[in-house]
């Protein structure tokens, strides 16, 4: 049964809607940033460049490192751009944009976030780098998906919840995991820090900064730096990895984040040096991806 046009949007040259990509364009590993800036930076390591399309915050770039295709892709800001980026990216690989038929076949894509993020613990320090080997959505995109629960830790979401006194006026958190192969390809010790990342809605209020308004949950960073569940706390702060998270899981990709922390939330610091890490970030990464 084909997917009706109004549901599956495609350009009149075949692309689909949002990303302008044709399937062609896009290797089985996508690397996501928030920034579009990061995408060129990302492509300075490139052994060679094959493509490079755009439509809104929404730039991908594809080219080989040390003989491996990526892909680059920025998702802007925010999960609610998530839930277009990888949906437009399993329709790419999944449904045939032509007849709008799901393929029989299922591709699986490797999906990596490079990004920024806020450190909420005293102990992970600015500058390092943070793979979230389990994610929190405090945005609410999972849940508009009716087999969320199936790939959702529910015990943990309980336990966060009533820690943290979140507010029911807020979406309830999921708690999603990266995929155990990409976490163990991206950490080294020494290196990388596994930990579990918060996926916020917003960058002020729904991070705890107060500037001009009020928060609906005072104290809400200090209960989550004090939340312990079985061996896990809560690391940092970013916007996109719960969202990319889970929706991969429900449909079948393997997806993980690794994040350098530019802030520290509870000492205050801020890194000295931000592009200067990202870039360490970003070829500490390529090459383990080039493995
Ligand atoms: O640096 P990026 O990848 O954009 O990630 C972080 O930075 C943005 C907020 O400044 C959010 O997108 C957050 O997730
Ligand atoms: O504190 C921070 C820093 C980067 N990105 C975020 O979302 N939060």
């Amino acid at each position: 049964m084909s997917i009706q046009s109004s549901e599956l949007i495609t350009n009149d040259d075949g692309s689909i809607f949002h990303l302008h990509l044709l399937p062609e364009d896009l290797a089985d590993t996508v690397i996501l940033v928030g920034d579009p800036g990061r995408v060129e930076t990302i492509a300075t390591y490139f052994d060679s460049v094959e493509l490079k399309k755009s439509n809104r915050e929404f730039y991908t770039l594809t080219g080989t490192y040390k003989n491996r295709r990526l892909s680059v892709l920025s998702t802007g800001i925010g999960p609610d751009n998530i839930d277009i980026v990888i949906n437009e990216l399993d329709a790419l690989v999944n449904i045939d944009l032509k007849t709008k038929e799901i393929r029989k076949e299922k591709r699986s894509l490797n999906i990596v976030r490079i990004g920024t993020s806020g450190s909420v613990q005293a102990d992970v320090p600015v500058n390092s780098f943070v793979i979230s080997e389990k994610s929190i959505g405090c945005d609410g995109v999972l849940r508009f998906y009716g087999n969320a629960p199936q790939v959702c830790d529910q015990d943990f979401e309980k336990a966060f919840a009533a820690h943290c006194q979140w507010t029911p006026e807020a979406a309830h958190p999921y708690v999603v995991n990266a995929s155990p192969l990409l976490v163990s390809r991206l950490h080294t010790e020494g290196i990388t820090i596994k930990g579990v990342t918060l996926t916020a809605v917003g960058f002020y209020g729904p991070q705890g900064r107060v500037l001009r308004l009020p928060l609906a949950m005072p104290g809400i960073n200090d209960r989550i730096t004090a939340f312990r569940y079985k061996d896990y706390k809560v690391t940092n702060y970013e916007m996109e990895s719960a969202a990319i998270t889970g929706l991969c899981n429900l449909l079948g990709h393997h997806a993980a984040t690794i994040c350098l922390i530019i802030a520290n939330r509870m000492t205050g610091a801020a890194s000295a040096d931000y592009h200067g890490y990202m870039n360490k970030l970003i070829t500490y990464t390529l090459d383990r991806l080039a493995l």
